[in-house]
């Protein structure tokens, strides 16, 4: 029973509490007991003290109710002070075994007799009453109390105590959960209780098998409602933990992203109400809503996004064209999504797919239908091909929106993507007429491809010469595979001056393309191709046989032997038997490793993954010189010198050629040295072509040259009947003399001399 506080008078107190007060003697009042909660049921307790009262004919009467911690006095009537509360005694006097206990003289009673409180607060007469739910649950307990011997028997008591539990228990949050219990669990709408700290207390059947796992007991909400899937994570906060305030709630509505209990990505609809000291959220799954986002048929959807899959894509693709419908496809694709997987691993990959798909949802038209492509890349299919123009600059805001961060697992993302945009215009559906739905998300995706290469946040739309480049870059390819298998593929060599001496150092190998039809092509027409293409390895590994042979039979020139220069594709550096195969053809050849330079290009030192490093380590380790082609052009020269281990530098041709007159190249130049000397590299300088270059170039201390003024890129035999005519006059009298039509009158075959002294004429020679 209740400790109280001390009450002052006994006599007069049959009709008026112990303590008299103002708020006492009015009967709506709780009689100047303090809220002990701030639950909200203040209302509904106070109203049911008052029924105790009245049906008890007591002036005092208690209110306790079950919580986590035991019971807890929720509300007083008819005392003026808190009372200070046992809950053993409590416990002693009712049970769920003996729900209802009448004591009419506290003085002889077992448990309350020896009471200080309730003796000294003078309570002669207590009567209290367990409130149990429907299936003998204590939910609390209901108390009454007077200062008076009271004459009705105790019989009366307890039955009228009986029913003041019955209609109690009816109005207590515990009962009216299990009645909600019942009928949330007979709908068929997702119901999640969750208390006043954001935990979850209830699900339903409905809301289990929405959200698995997340609606269990004790998850917090946000497990429920992942904040970093929302469209406006913080509105979503403020909206989940605003305070509840039961009986003035007006429920309030919003549409949210879940992940079902298969991890699929849902759009729900909650509506949200006050319960208790937390929330009661109703959900509605309405992925499927709406034209936009029919439910595909089984095996089209994907199951990570929820969106309709690849396959749904070209049936509904299929369809629309059968109505006779001029479609529009925007294919996006996210940038650089790889390295978002790579450093932050792929559950981190997969929500941020499951963002980027809900930001495009709420971007979404009623008329469009959005699908994962596949990967990362997920595609918009339009109705109105005639709204083209007007698309444009809303894909355009499009790309802008997806770009702003997102928060994912305490990670800040940046989502950037391009977009490539293809129509049914007569134009480009006649480019590929043939190719039925997959035709214009092919333009799609060459676009897209177009606008990626443009950079980041690009849109490109297709036109018809993009086609046109694609399938020559497609017969390129297969004609290049064919001139690889048919040997057409051959090795010329430009030599290279040591401007101290004035001797031949060296010389680089440059490939060349003898084509059937069209003659002796220079790199510049094939080059980029085959660096993409799969046989770049092969061709690589058979370039760095072919010198390394070509170079043993050189002849030893003053005591020195010539090295040559190969140049590497970026994909031999992906395979990790290189250095086994720069070995086996040094040893091949029988050309010592000293003599072979190995010439790196931008891409190959812009690789930060340490394989290029590595490898070149193991090279240079064998003696294998290492050169940087075309210095200063790229973005990653100097930061290259410091991280990759190189012996010389070549100044690309672009600053030699002005160097003469002017002010920026000489700077340029002088400062390249500069720089290579505090590195301690040597420098070569390509493309040279006058005797003023030359003078420069020494006084700015650069150490060797190549170019037209020495002689151009010869064929082997050619190559080595330059030597024979030059050495020893090559250096001291750098051959003026030697133009690039000069070097024709060396070829055994004049047609090919003509063609190649055509060719250098034209162009510069390339590696
Ligand atoms: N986390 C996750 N990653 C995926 C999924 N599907 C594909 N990927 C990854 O997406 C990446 C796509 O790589 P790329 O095609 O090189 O695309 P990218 O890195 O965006 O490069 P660019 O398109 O050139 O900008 C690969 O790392 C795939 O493993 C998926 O369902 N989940």
């Amino acid at each position: 029973m209740p400790m109280l506080a001390p009450r002052a008078e006994e006599a007069d107190a049959r009709s008026r509490p112990p303590q008299a007060s103002a708020a006492a003697a009015d009967p709506t009042s709780d009689g100047g007991a303090p809220a002990p909660d701030g639950d909200g049921h203040d209302g509904s307790h106070a109203a049911l003290l008052t029924v105790a009262t009245e049906l008890l004919d007591c002036p005092c009467a208690l209110l306790w109710l079950v919580e986590d911690d035991g019971l807890r006095l929720v509300a007083t009537r008819g005392l003026a002070l808190t009372p200070v509360f046992d809950h053993s005694r409590l416990h002693a006097l009712v049970s769920a075994d003996q729900p209802v206990a009448v004591v009419p003289d506290t003085r002889t009673h077992p448990v309350l007799a020896g009471d200080p409180v309730v003796t000294g607060a003078g309570l002669h007469h207590v009567a209290a009453a367990a409130l149990l739910a429907p299936d003998g649950t204590l939910l609390g307990v209901i108390g009454v109390g007077d200062a008076c011997r009271r004459d009705e028997s105790a019989d009366t008591m307890s039955s009228r105590l009986r029913s003041l539990a019955a209609l109690a228990t009816r109005t207590l949050p515990g009962t009216l959960m299990a009645r909600c219990r019942q009928v949330a669990e007979a709908g068929f709408s997702a119901i999640v209780v969750v208390d006043g700290r954001g935990s979850t207390i209830f699900a339903n059947g409905a809301a289990r098998e929405l959200l698995g796992a997340a609606a269990s007991p004790g998850q917090p909400v946000e497990h429920l409602v992942p904040l970093s899937l929302q469209l406006d994570p913080d509105a979503v906060s403020d909206w989940l933990h605003a305070p509840a305030s039961p009986g003035n709630d007006v429920p309030s509505a919003r549409e949210l992203r879940i992940r079902d209990a298969l991890g699929e990505l849902r759009v729900v609809e909650a509506v949200r109400c006050s319960w208790h000291d937390g929330i009661a959220l109703v959900l509605r799954d309405i992925t499927d809503h709406g034209g936009a986002r029919r439910e595909p048929p089984s095996g089209r959807r994907d199951p990570l996004t929820g969106l309709p899959n690849r396959e749904a894509l070209f049936a509904s693709i299929g369809a629309l064209r059968g109505r006779g419908a001029r479609l529009g496809v925007a294919l996006l694709g996210l940038d650089n999504f790889r390295a978002i997987n790579e450093a932050l691993g792929h559950v981190i990959g997969d929500t941020v797919l499951q963002v980027v798909a809900c930001r495009l949802m709420a971007w979404l038209p009623t008329d469009a239908q959005l699908v994962r492509f596949g990967g990362d890349e997920f595609a918009i299919l339009f109705e109105t091909a005639d709204t083209a123009d007007a698309l444009e600059p809303r894909l355009q805001a499009l790309l802008r929106d997806l770009a702003r961060p997102c928060e994912v697992e305490h990670q800040r993302v940046h989502v950037e993507a391009c977009i490539g945009l293809a129509f049914d215009e007569s134009e480009a559906v006649a480019a590929y007429e043939d190719s039925g739905s997959s035709g214009l998300l092919a333009l799609a995706a060459l676009a897209l491809r177009h606008a990626k290469r443009a950079g980041t946040l690009q849109l490109r739309r297709f036109t018809p010469a993009m086609r046109e480049e694609a399938v020559d870059r497609r017969h390129l390819d297969l004609e290049l595979r064919r001139a690889f298998r048919d040997g057409e593929f051959e090795l010329h060599y430009q030599p290279q001056i040591d401007l101290a001496s004035g001797v031949v150092s060296g010389a680089e190998a440059l490939l060349r393309w003898r084509h059937p039809e069209r003659g002796l092509l220079m790199p510049v027409a094939f080059i980029d191709a085959l660096a993409r293409s799969a046989i770049a390895p092969a061709v690589g590994n058979w370039i760095l046989q072919q010198a390394c042979r070509d170079a043993a039979g050189w002849p030893v020139l003053h005591g020195r032997r010539l090295k040559v220069g190969v140049n590497l594709f970026p994909a031999q550096f992906n395979d990790d038997a290189l250095v086994e195969k720069v070995d086996a053809a040094l040893r091949a050849s029988g050309l010592p490793a000293d003599q072979l330079e190995i010439e790196l290009t931008e891409t190959i030192a812009l690789r930060d993954d340490g394989v290029a490093e590595k490898t070149l380590l193991q090279l240079r380790s064998r003696g294998i010189r290492v050169s940087y082609d075309d210095f200063g052009t790229g973005h990653a020269s100097l930061s290259m010198l410091h991280r990759l281990p190189v012996d010389r530098v070549k100044i690309d041709r672009s600053f030699v050629r002005d160097l003469v007159a002017s002010r920026g190249d000489k700077a340029i130049v002088r400062s390249i040295t500069l720089i290579a000397k505090n590195f301690d590299m040597e420098v070569i300088a390509e493309g040279v072509e006058s005797r003023d270059q030359v003078v420069l170039l020494r006084e700015f201390g650069c150490h060797e040259v190549q170019g037209f003024l020495y002689s151009m890129a010869l064929a082997p035999r050619l190559f080595e009947r330059w030597l024979s005519d030059h050495v020893p006059q090559a250096a001291s009298a750098p051959a003026a003399a030697r133009s690039p039509a000069d070097a024709s009158l060396d070829a055994a075959d004049p047609a090919e001399a003509a063609a190649t002294a055509a060719m250098a004429a034209a162009e510069p020679c390339h590696g």
